[in-house]
């Protein structure tokens, strides 16, 4: 049998890990594996309902997808007939059982779920992504009445930072790792004595070099006025005081050894300054850590680390494997888990009973697997106790074989290439990847500007321009917060996005602004809205605000502030804040509770070019992707703290961080010297993630100074040629305008930029909703329906709209009527008007739907050609979505009815 029960794939990216992955799970399945006994988990969500899909799909259609089915054969050794007999009932068991292919979070929370009575917790708690104030403030409550508020302030001044913040995230550092800390030894510890012994020190040592008659500025330098600054001296880097040039003339035994002796004693002053840190950090500790779990408890909102924390108390302190298994009614057989190189020590430590569980059986008849994929490249997690050395570690501890694959079936020729050729000298142990035999070339560019979201859209317009499907662009970005600002330059430039990032809707400027107006009207707080404001090139006094009472519903003073700022009331964030006011009665209880809330940003259509951070791209692939540099300058890390693991993969000590210290003391330099080759690996780790996402085509746009790619060597230069089918239409050029765009809807999805005043506007409007209207209420396309819709239309709107307009309603109607090429296309069709459906979770509606026997056209009517572009990619998302949903191929056609011609341009 050529599957092996035991086996680990590690390799680079677009090797076709996730492949073997979903490749072994069928397998199982064809191997008489029951799904309920199989555990897979990703890393994302997306990834795991990707995961599940392609199963759905494989079993579906097996014969279609020949990489998979041959590579079935090979692990089950089954013949191609025979996979294809047993498909059916593979597929029926399938879909009638549990599946476990999930994100680990998802199963932690689940194995909680199940069991969390155990632990004093609520079984319907619900999991959110970030820390909320209210811990904050019930922490820094219980802080004071336990008396601690000075160890607090002390703290805060101790850390460079001298932010409470800062105190906060480091104790959320603990609690991250929290099973894993050392013991910290809860005495007091003293600097005083030590800094004391320092000082008398500094004076022998400046007498000293008086009496060999030192120049001044070398006394100079032991003039200072605390141990800290004493500490900072540049000149502690000598290991002799003789080594710096300004000693070297009067130096002798006698200031070298006052030397020796201020440095050790400098040394004593760093650690015990670690110590009293720790001592308090600690002390504290144990209070943010109560605080955390009774919050998590009382809410019934658990963070990923609460998440984590009570998973792991739950398994290694209340219950065994057995009663687990008895509690999740499963017992796992087959464990498959990918992107292991993310999986920290405390989730591989979750995990551990159950593998344990798979390999406690080997030896015995029952069949039993265990599998695991990952890249160290991409390791990204460091930061919340990822430790790339596990994957190793696993494979020796169970015996694992760990297999490499070198071939890369994602990207074109001149990605896989140009990525070797960036990384093979930059990155240690880099193996160059082979291209799979008969891969496209492809292109990649690289293009440097400072403006570089405008270069981004610039280069997402060309590649629209030339044919390529918007929903095959992905720009990748650094932060949430440059996502956000590219999708505002991309919404502004017509081209459709999907923002996937957890960013708070408290974020947004355009909500920030209305709330702070809010508190602006209410309170008469002028500075934050002003401020705001500007940020949104708006200014108070352009601002009616004469309808203001405060006696107003919060809903119905957003709903107006909404308008007077010309927002598009269809934009889903500001229908989520909507949505969220409507449920307070007055302003000071909504604009409390807004703040403390936690509403995720919405994703704003079901299509488009997706706006990820590089981290999000993880484990994904697109078309062609545009990766931006990052907008503000690279941070390095600062964080005070410094973990450091041992063999066993748990924090050995945790040390602390003082400018400078590096100069004293050797086990503390050498640390931080690992520490800081770790930091650049990990950024070339984010940077190998990014550059290897691409199927056909990569462009990457770079600042000339402080890029993220200096890393790796990423110049200016461009191989290769975009090469798409047809180009389909051409982009209108926009001006750019200095306002704000105002959008607004109006016929069925007609999508129009407003750029006449208010009265035509609302006629343009009129016009486009009637003319909808009227071609939804013919029955059939003649005349006679006509005559009847028209009828319809006029008691309908026909006391708002312009002679004019209903006139040019019937005219352009006719023309369509006669039109042959549109008669021909309804030829064996089966018309449905207004249909609606729904997909990703989004209800759409097209203006006509024709469906022949083994094809469908989905056409959407225009009145205009003002927004070719907009309407383009519009259409280009419903032929996908309804493809997929009529499962045959689908066409799209955009149908102009214009004042003198009728087209019908293919999408
Ligand atoms: N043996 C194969 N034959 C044909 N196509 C393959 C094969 N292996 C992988 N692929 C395809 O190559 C692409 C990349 O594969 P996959 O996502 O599994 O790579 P990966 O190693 O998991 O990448 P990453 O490290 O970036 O997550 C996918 O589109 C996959 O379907």
């Amino acid at each position: 049998m050529s599957f092996k029960p035991f086996l680990a794939y590690s390799a680079s990216a677009g090797s076709g890990k996730t492949f073997a992955l979903s490749v072994r799970y069928i397998s199982l399945l064809f191997m008489g594996e029951s799904p309920s006994s199989i555990l897979a988990a990703t890393f994302t969500n997306k990834a795991a309902s990707e995961m599940r899909q392609r199963v759905v799909d494989s079993l579906r259609n097996l014969e279609r997808d020949e990489a998979f089915l041959n590579a079935i054969c090979e692990q089950t050794e089954l013949s191609r007939e025979e996979l294809l007999d047993k498909q059916p009932e593979v597929l029926a068991k399938f879909l009638a059982s549990i599946s476990h292919i999930v994100t680990l979070d998802s199963f932690f929370s689940s194995i909680l779920r199940a069991a969390a009575l155990e632990i004093g917790l609520e079984p319907d708690f619900v999991t959110k992504e970030q820390g909320d104030d209210a811990l904050e403030r019930h922490f820094l409550n219980e802080v004071q009445a336990q008396g601690l508020l000075s160890s607090l302030v002390k703290l805060a001044m101790d850390i460079e930072d001298k932010r409470f913040s800062k105190i906060f995230d480091l104790m959320q550092g603990f609690y991250t790792v929290d099973p894993l800390l050392p013991e910290v030894q809860k005495i007091q510890h003293s600097v005083q004595s030590v800094e004391e012994h320092c000082e008398s020190l500094r004076l022998e040592m400046m007498k000293a070099l008086k009496d060999a008659g030192s120049a001044d500025r070398c006394i100079k330098q032991f003039e200072t006025q605390s141990i800290k600054e004493l500490f900072g001296k540049k000149l502690f880097e000598n290991e002799m005081l003789g080594e710096h040039s300004w000693f070297k003339k009067s130096i002798n035994n006698e200031i070298e050894e006052v030397y020796a002796r201020l440095k050790e004693a400098l040394k004593l002053w760093g650690k015990s300054k670690e110590q009293v840190v720790l001592y308090n950090l600690f002390k504290i500790y144990d209070y943010y850590k109560n605080a955390t779990i009774a919050n998590a408890k009382f809410s019934g909102i658990l963070s990923f680390d609460d998440l984590t924390y009570f998973t792991y108390r739950l398994l290694h302190e209340s219950i065994s494997s057995e009663f687990l298994y008895f509690k999740i009614d499963a017992k796992f057989k087959h464990i498959l888990l990918d992107e292991f190189q993310d999986t920290s020590t405390l989730q591989f430590l979750l995990l551990k009973p159950l593998i344990d569980e798979i390999f406690a059986g080997q030896g015995q008849s029952e069949f039993k697997s265990f599998f695991y994929v990952g890249d160290t490249k991409q390791s990204l997690y460091r930061f919340r106790g990822g430790v790339e050395e596990l994957f190793d570690k696993v494979a020796e501890h169970y015996g694992i074989t760990i297999e490499p694959m070198d071939t890369n079936y994602r990207s074109c020729r001149h990605v896989v290439e140009q990525v070797n050729r960036w990384f093979e000298p930059t990155m240690t142990g880099y193996i160059p990847q082979k291209s799979r035999s008969g891969a496209k070339e492809g292109f990649v560019e690289v293009v440097e500007s400072d403006e570089v979201i405008d270069e981004a859209v610039k280069q997402a317009q060309n590649l629209i321009q030339l044919g390529v499907d918007v929903d095959d662009i992905a720009f990748l970005v650094s932060t949430n917060k440059d996502g956000q600002q590219l999708q505002e330059a991309c919404e502004y430039a017509g081209i459709d996005t999907l923002l996937k990032t957890s960013s708070s809707l408290k974020t947004l400027p355009k909500i920030a602004t209305l709330v702070a107006m809010m508190e602006y009207l209410y309170l008469g707080d002028r500075i934050d809205a002003e401020a705001l404001m500007i940020r949104i090139n708006k200014s108070l006094d352009d601002i009616d605000l004469n309808w203001y009472s405060p006696l107003m519903q919060p809903l119905k003073i957003l709903d107006r502030l909404v308008r007077e700022f010309g927002y598009f009331e269809e934009d889903k964030n500001i229908l989520k804040l909507l949505e969220f006011a409507g449920s307070f009665g007055d302003i000071p209880t909504f604009i409390k509770e807004f703040k403390s809330s936690s509403i995720g940003v919405a994703e704003h259509s079901v299509h488009g070019a997706n706006i990820m951070t590089i981290h999000g791209s993880k484990g994904l692939e697109f078309g062609y992707v545009i990766v931006l540099d990052k907008l503000t300058r690279p941070n390095s890390d600062k964080s005070p703290l410094i973990f450091h693991y041992d063999e066993n993969l748990s924090v050995e000590e945790i040390l602390y961080r003082i400018s400078g210290r590096d100069h004293f003391d050797e086990h503390y330099a050498r640390l931080i010297a690992s520490r800081k080759l770790s930091e650049i690996k990990d950024r070339k780790n984010v940077l190998y993630v990014a550059l290897t996402r691409a199927v056909e085509g990569m462009i990457i746009i770079r600042k000339e100074k402080d890029s993220i790619f200096d890393e790796v060597g990423v110049s200016p230069m461009k191989i290769g040629e975009i090469k798409v089918s047809q180009p389909v239409f051409d982009i209108q050029k926009k001006e750019k305008k200095s306002h704000l765009v105002r959008l607004s809807h109006y016929g069925t999805q007609e999508i129009l930029k407003e750029q006449e005043d208010e009265e035509k506007d609302l006629q343009a409007i009129l016009f486009g909703s009637a003319l909808h209207y009227t071609l939804e209420m013919m029955v059939r396309f003649d005349l006679s329906s006509l005559s009847k819709a028209l009828i319809s239309m006029q008691n309908r709107y026909g006391q708002q709209l312009d002679m004019h307009h209903a006139v040019q309603i019937e005219a352009r109607i006719k023309m369509l009527i006669v039109h042959e090429g549109f008669q021909k296309l309804l030829q064996g069709a089966q018309v449905s008007k207004e249909r609606a459906f729904a997909y990703d979770g989004e209800l759409k509606q097209v203006d006509l739907l024709l469906e022949y026997e083994d094809s469908c056209l989905v056409i959407d009517y225009k009145s205009s050609k003002k927004y070719d572009l907009k309407h383009h990619v519009q259409v280009q998302g419903y032929k996908k979505a309804l493809a997929k949903l009529m499962r045959k191929p689908t066409k799209g056609l955009i149908l102009y009815l214009l004042e003198d011609a009728i087209e019908l341009i293919e999408v």
